[in-house]
């Protein structure tokens, strides 16, 4: 008996799939080097589609192995325009239900992903290359997001207000319409959800597109919707790179852009919707600072450094990848890190013991490469990593691993210090005073996240706020709450993710204006 297989597993071979034995129950274990996706990965009309036109072909690779898994077509204009049809009716039927009946499906959904956490992880470690551990914690927040949003469904309002006279006002949130949702390739189904859910709950529809290098789970998620019980389009995905994102945001019946991605990518899709005056979210890069003070619990900070660096092969945006130790504790700091950064277990991502799988693909392991060659040739020091690596296992050998990097001897001008290198390479940077350390950590022009370490409460706060960041964390970081919102300052974006405040984004006010009396006109 396997309770938790789908047609999905199967993907992974029939012949692999080893089964372990868990107290509940039998459930299946997926295999690197088996999946391959045969289903079309365009989802309109209630089911997966090839796409109407497009001439593109993108190919989707499984990191671990440097495999082909999923061949598919860039959606074309016209594609593009029929998801964004699809969508615009199923909004005109999902805007008027009730918070709580949005909230129900919400719910529903949310509770399919837990049901089937399994095999979404074990497709987006496949996917993406991130560890399975990894993995099911993302799926963990995304279903939390969507529980909580469920939450939030039901008691969207507006408010009502006394005139003179008996007259009075009251505001409505309204939804915006079609949603498009743009991702990267790092969070592939989580930042959908991210995007999917807040949107939902408010009442709009949304056709999304994630990274044509991880096109794969999105998909499950809007099958997972249409089982939930959301009219049919209301939430279409299509494929394809920068000409169907273009054609997204050009799109006349399209409302609103979220983005997740690249400053310049970012910069672009901010242009175009200006030219429809549509409002837009943004979610990009970061250069973020960790400040750890002498005082901290050391063992803590050098965790939470880890945590800021290392998830998702450090292809994480609000990475702390600028960590400033205080002079003091720099020397026992840096061996701690670097001692427990030799001990990450590298290797097959889908295997329950790994920690750090490969990088996203080839190009983006040689970029990550020669941001520490530069390093070296401006001075750094590498403490550890910063190698390609070939793991043992034969099947291996043509995925895209690196050694975790821990770099001294760091300058506040180097180019590893400046640029966002998204890949796992931490520098340390010494400092003396809370005062310089701040404004140290202040010059750069991201402004996505940034922590600090110290057992002073009263420092902590006074820090937290003098950071130039929208999201800080105080002796912890990179955990997600979904309940609390996400964001950055300056070129890191604007617009937030999660909690009360996404809700703001997208939802639109409308006044109503009541007239009780008659009117007294000036004319
Ligand atoms: N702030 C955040 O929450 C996050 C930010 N990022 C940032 O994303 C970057 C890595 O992700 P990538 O996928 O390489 O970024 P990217 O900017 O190259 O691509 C992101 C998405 O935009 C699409 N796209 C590219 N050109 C487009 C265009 N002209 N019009 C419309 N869509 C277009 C891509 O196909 C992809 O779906 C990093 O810089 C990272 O910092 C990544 C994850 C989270
Ligand atoms: C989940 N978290 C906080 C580690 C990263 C989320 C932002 C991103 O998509 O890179």
């Amino acid at each position: 008996m396997i309770p938790n297989s789908r047609p999905l597993l199967l993907h992974f071979g029939r012949q692999v799939l080893r089964y372990c034995l868990s107290s509940a129950a039998m459930i299946p274990v997926a295999t690197t080097g088996t999946f391959h996706q045969v289903l079309p990965l365009n989802y309109r009309n209630g089911a997966r589609v090839e796409p109407a036109d497009g001439r593109d072909k993108e190919e989707a690779f499984e990191p671990a192995t440097g495999r082909v898994i999923a061949t598919f077509t860039c959606s074309g204009e016209k594609e593009v325009d029929l998801a964004v049809q699809n969508a615009k009716a199923a909004f005109k039927i999902w805007s008027q239900k009730s918070g709580m009946e949005r909230s129900r499906v919400l719910l529903e959904a949310a509770r399919i992903i837990r049901e089937r956490k399994e095999e979404i992880a074990a497709v987006e470690s496949t996917n993406n290359g991130k560890s399975i551990f990894e993995a099911r914690v993302d799926i963990d927040i995304s279903w939390q997001c969507l529980e909580y949003y469920a939450g939030l469904a039901g008691s969207l309002a507006g408010q009502h207000m006394q005139l003179s006279g008996g007259s009075f006002g009251y505001t409505r949130r309204e939804p915006l319409g079609v949603c498009v949702g743009i991702g990267a390739w790092n969070y592939p189904f989580q930042i959908a959800c991210w995007k999917a859910a807040p949107a939902l709950a408010c009442g709009n529809a949304m056709v999304f597109k994630p990274s044509p290098f991880t096109p794969i789970t999105v998909v499950l998620l809007a099958e997972i919707f249409a089982e939930a019980g959301v009219p049919i389009g209301l939430f279409n995905v299509v494929q394809g790179g920068a000409a169907t994102g273009e054609f997204l945001c050009h799109h006349p019946d399209v409302a609103k852009v979220s983005f997740t991605g690249s400053v310049p990518t970012g910069s672009k899709i901010m242009g175009m919707a200006a030219k429809g005056i549509k409002p837009v979210t943004l979610e990009l890069g970061g250069k973020s600072p960790l400040i750890i003070f002498s005082d901290c619990i050391l063992e803590n900070a050098v965790k939470g450094a880890m945590m800021g660096n290392f998830l998702t092969q450090g292809e994480v945006c609000c990475n702390a990848t600028r960590v400033f130790v205080q002079r003091e504790i720099l020397d026992k700091f840096t061996e701690e890190v670097v001692k427990h950064t030799k001990k990450i277990k590298i290797g097959d991502p889908l295997l329950e013991d790994t920690r750090m799988g490969p990088l996203i693909n080839k190009s983006h392991l040689e970029k990550v490469l020669g941001f520490i060659q530069k390093g070296k040739e401006q001075g750094v020091k590498v403490l550890c990593g910063g190698e390609p690596y070939i793991p043992d296992d034969p099947k291996l050998k043509g995925g895209f691993y690196m050694l975790p990097c821990v770099l001294g001897n760091c300058k506040d001008d180097m180019t590893c210090v400046k640029e966002e290198i998204f890949g796992p390479v931490m520098s340390i940077l010494p400092f003396n005073t809370e005062e310089e350390v701040l404004e140290r950590a202040n010059n750069t022009a991201y402004g996505l996240a940034g922590g600090v370490f110290t057992r002073d409460i009263q420092r902590a706060h006074r820090v937290a706020a003098a950071l130039q960041a929208g999201m800080c964390f105080i002796n912890n970081y990179n955990i997600s709450p979904v309940e609390l919102p996400f964001g950055g300052y300056k070129k890191s974006g604007f617009g937030r993710e999660n909690g009360e405040a996404a809700i703001h984004y997208y939802s639109q006010l409308k006044t109503v204006c009541v007239e009780m009396g008659d009117v007294e006109s000036v004319f």
